[in-house]
C-alpha cells in the first residue's frame, strides 16, 4: 500500500543548529505512529516540514506519493489540505462557537465570498455537524470553545480535522495538557480514527506508557534521525537482538539497536 505521508532524508539546520540530519519515516493509510524524543530532538520542526511550513534544507516530503517540493501555490495548498494539524493547545478560536471553529476546516474548500460572509454550504454544514458528532460533541456545537474543556478543546480540533477530510493528522503532543482521563479519550478517538477512516496519524508523546498502549510504531527522534524503538519489529528479531550486541538497520523506521532501545526504556 502506498504511504499516505513521507519524509525522506529531511534536513534543517537553524544556523549552526542541525535539528534534522537525514531524518526519514514513512506512514501507511491506518497506521497511528508514536514519534518520542527529548525536548528539543526537533519534533516540532520535522513536523512543520511535513506540512509545508517550514521547507527543510534537504530531502523530500511525498503525501500520497506527490512530492510537495516544486508544486505551484495551488497545487501544495491542495495537497496539503490532506493534512490535519492537532496542536497541543487546540488553536481553536476561542470566542467562536465549537461549530464554527470545525467550519474552519471547510475554509479551503468553501468559496470565497461564503468565507467572508461566514455563510458556509448546508453540505459543509452537514460535514462539520457530522465531525462533531464523531467525536461525540453534537450538544455542543453552539456552545463557546472558550467554555469547553480541554478534552473537549481537543476533539474540536480532530473533529475541524475530519471535516477538513484530510487523510493525514499529524498530532504535536495532542494529550500534554490533559488530564489522564481525556488524554485516553482523545488518543482512543485517534486510534479508532486509523481504523475506521485509514487515516494515517502521527503523535509525538512524552509519556512512553500511551506511546505503547496505543500506537502501532514507536519511532524516536535523536541526534536528527529516525529510529524504530521497539513492537513492529517481529518477535523472533527481538529476541534475537536481546542476544546480539549487532546493530541491524538503520533510520527510515528501522533502526534498532539494543543498547538505545534498552536506554530509551531505562530514560522513560
Ligand atoms: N524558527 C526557529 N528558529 C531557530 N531555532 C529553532 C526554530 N524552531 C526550532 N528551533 C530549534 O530547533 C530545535 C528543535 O525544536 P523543536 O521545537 O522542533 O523540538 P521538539 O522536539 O518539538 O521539542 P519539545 O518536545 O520540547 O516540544 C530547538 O533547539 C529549537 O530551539
Amino acid at each position: 500500500m502506498k504511504p499516505a505521508i513521507e519524509a525522506i532524508d529531511l534536513a534543517k539546520s537553524f544556523e549552526s543548529n542541525t535539528v534534522l540530519d537525514g531524518a526519514s519515516l514513512s506512514i501507511r493509510p491506518g497506521e497511528f505512529v508514536a514519534l518520542v524524543g527529548p525536548s528539543g530532538a526537533g519534533k516540532s520542526t520535522l513536523f512543520r516540514c511535513m506540512t509545508g511550513l517550514t521547507a527543510p534544507d534537504a530531502g523530500e516530503v511525498r503525501v500520497a506519493g506527490v512530492p510537495l517540493g516544486g508544486l505551484r501555490a495551488r497545487d501544495l495548498a491542495r495537497v496539503r489540505r490532506r493534512i490535519g494539524v492537532v496542536f497541543q493547545q487546540y488553536n481553536l478560536v476561542r470566542r467562536l462557537s465549537a461549530l464554527d471553529n470545525v467550519l474552519a476546516g471547510r475554509l479551503a474548500d468553501a468559496a470565497a465570498w461564503r468565507v467572508a460572509l461566514g455563510r458556509f454550504s448546508r453540505s459543509d454544514r452537514l460535514l462539520a455537524a457530522a465531525a462533531l458528532d464523531r467525536v461525540g460533541l453534537l450538544d455542543h456545537a453552539h456552545q463557546r470553545a472558550s467554555t469547553l474543556s480541554g478534552g473537549q478543546q481537543q476533539r474540536v480540533a480532530i473533529a475541524r480535522a475530519l471535516a477538513q477530510e484530510s487523510s493525514v493528522i499529524l498530532a504535536d503532543e495532542p494529550v500534554a495538557s490533559l488530564d489522564p482521563d481525556s488524554a485516553e479519550m482523545v488518543l482512543t478517538l485517534l486510534k479508532q480514527l486509523t481504523a475506521e477512516k485509514g487515516l494515517a496519524i502521527c503523535c509525538t508523546l512524552h509519556q512512553h506508557a500511551l506511546a505503547e498502549r496505543f500506537c502501532d510504531r514507536i519511532l524516536e527522534l535523536r541526534g536528527g534521525r529516525i529510529g524504530l524503538q521497539d513492537e513492529a519489529v517481529p518477535s523472533f528479531a527481538r529476541a534475537w537482538q536481546s542476544l546480539s550486541p549487532v546493530r541491524v538497520s538503520q533510520n527510515a523506521g528501522t533502526s534498532l539497536s539494543p543498547e538505545g532501545r534498552h536506554r530509551r526504556r531505562v530514560e522513560a
